[in-house]
Parts: structure tokens; sequence; C-alpha cells
């Protein structure tokens, strides 16, 4: 499957970009127009590996951007002379907004800022895609790369593209957490941990495949398991108490916007020209 604009550079093959490689590689993507530019140099299964841009060859149609916001400085002014006006930067970096993105490389031609989650790997992910110059040609490219990965919506704007983020980019990292305590509760009431992870694994699974198919509220879903005066509704109580838990997860939520906002002015600061 054709699914790269040649050529593509893969810029770091961390935690991020390499579930992505495993979703695309999943899909059978051709990786012939694609080279990882890693300082490591560490190989990466089925894919040219080179240790800077220099060795890349010729200037990539498609450059995404997968190591640490905190590191946009530092690898833009290495990157920047090999991009050119036909070049769409796809960033995979949290909190670095579309402007200061477009400040590190005024000679792109697009730039486009994608907020995928781990589950890309197994391509039932969730992507938010969000671009203030694509045009319908780059916009096409963009979205065939992540049509075969689950989920993927372009946004309106950049402040739904931080919401997506804050619940689907870090969602992974909360439910797995989820995950976890249901799966100690297994444990105190004498489950063995491998069996209690299993069968937390399983529920949330199930649970997220029931709701995607049925598409039913989340109230109904719950209903439908509560029986009147049974064991889950005595458990709801504990759960919906003064609204307990959706109160946390809003702070959770809350918090991991404002980091991101704060790792924008850090990184809005990085190229040492402004602010
Ligand atoms: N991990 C996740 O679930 C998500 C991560 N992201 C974003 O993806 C980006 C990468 O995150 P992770 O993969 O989790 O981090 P990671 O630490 O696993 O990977 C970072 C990669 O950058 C590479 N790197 C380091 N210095 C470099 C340089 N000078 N030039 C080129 N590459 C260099 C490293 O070799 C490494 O492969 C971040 O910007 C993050 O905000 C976005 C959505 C979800
Ligand atoms: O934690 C982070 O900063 C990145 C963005 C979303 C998930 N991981």
């Amino acid at each position: 499957m054709n699914i790269f604009p040649s050529p593509t550079w893969l810029i770091g093959c961390g935690n991020m970009t390499g579930a992505l490689v495993d979703g695309w590689r999943s899909a059978t993507a051709d990786f012939a127009p694609v080279t990882v530019v890693r300082p490591s140099g560490t190989p990466v299964e089925g894919v040219r590996t080179v240790t800077s841009a220099g060795q890349a060859g010729p200037p990539p149609r498609l450059v995404v951007l997968g190591f640490k916001p905190q590191q946009l400085g530092e690898v833009a002014p290495q990157l920047a002379p090999y991009l050119s006006a036909k070049t769409i930067v796809l960033s995979l970096l949290a909190g670095a907004n579309a402007a200061t993105l477009r400040r590190h490389f005024p000679g792109a031609a697009t730039i486009v800022r994608a907020m995928p989650n781990l589950a890309v790997a197994v391509r039932r992910g969730v992507t938010a895609l969000y671009s203030e110059d694509a045009g319908d040609t780059a916009k096409a490219e963009v979205s065939r790369l992540f049509e075969h990965l689950g989920f993927g919506l372009w946004t309106l704007d950049e402040a739904r593209f931080g919401a997506v983020g804050a619940v689907a980019g870090s969602g992974p990292a909360y439910v797995a957490r989820f995950i976890d305590a249901l799966a100690k509760g297994g444990v105190a009431r004498g489950l063995s941990p491998d069996t209690a992870q299993a069968i937390a694994v399983e529920t949330v699974y199930g649970t997220g495949w029931l709701a995607a198919s049925t598409r039913e509220s989340m109230d109904d879903l719950a209903r439908r398991v509560a029986s009147p005066k049974g064991t889950t509704e005595a458990g709801l109580a504990v759960l919906d108490q003064d609204g307990r838990l959706d109160s946390l997860v809003m702070e959770v939520i809350d918090a991991a916007a404002a980091r991101g906002t704060q790792l924008g002015s850090e990184v809005a600061g990085s190229d040492g020209l402004l602010h």
C-alpha cells in the first residue's frame, strides 16, 4: 500500500513514532519512500535509518517531527536547510503550536499538527489533525497516513486540537491506570496479579467495543449493568458520590492541558529569537 509522500523523513523514532510505524507496518504500508533520522542510528525494522538529515537524501515532501517538544529549538535549525517550499512539516510535538512551528520552519509549504495516541500501533488510535495553511492536496496526503490507524479528525481550531490531545492523546495512560486499579481490586479479593490484570484489560476492552458498537449513552450502558438494588448499584454509589470521579478526571485533564500551555510557552521561546 502506497501511503507515504516521497520522500518522507521521520525525525526521531521513540514511543510515538514507533507506534505509528507499527500501525503502518500492520496496514502493509510500503516503507520504500521513508527514511528514519535518529541520532542513535538504532535500526527500525524494514525502514532505512540514518543518523542525520544530511544523510537522508533528496529534500523531503513530508517530515514527521517525532522528538520531544523541548528539542525543537535544537533540531529545527539542523533540519530547516533541507526543507523546501514543497515540504509538509507534520509535527507530533505536544504544546508546540502552529505559529511556533511556522517560525521554526519558515520555508516549508505547510505546517500540520498531529496528536495521535499510542493505540495507533494496533490501528485503533485516535488522532487529531490541525493546520492553518494546508490546502486540499496536503490535507489528503496527511489524511491518507492516518486513515488506516483508527479514528482521525481535523479540528477547526487549535483549542479543539488541544482538547482532543488532552483527552485522547494522553488517554491511554489514564485508562491504563484505571485498568490497574480494577486489577488491584481483584488481587485484594484473592486473584493472582496476572489473572486480575487479564480480566481488567478484557473488561475495559469489551466495554469499549460494546459502547462503540451500540453507540448508546454511557448512562444507559451503566444502567443495563446495574440491576436495581444489586451489586453494581452499590459500587456506582461510591464512584458517583459527590461526582468525585468526574471531578477527579476533570482535574486530570485540566492539569494536562495546563502543562500543554506551559510547554507551548517554553517551546515558543526556544528559538532564541523572540519573546
Ligand atoms: N508518547 C505518546 O503517547 C505521545 C507523544 N507525542 C509526542 O511525540 C513526541 C515524541 O514522544 P515520545 O515518542 O513519547 O518520546 P521518546 O522519548 O520515546 O522518543 C523521542 C525520540 O526522539 C529522538 N531524538 C532525540 N534527539 C533527537 C535529535 N536531535 N534529532 C532527532 N531525533 C531525536 C530519540 O532518539 C527518540 O527516538 C513528543 O513531541 C510528544 O509530545 C504525541 C502524542 C502521544
Ligand atoms: O505526555 C505527553 O506530553 C505526550 C502528549 C500526549 C501524550 N503524550
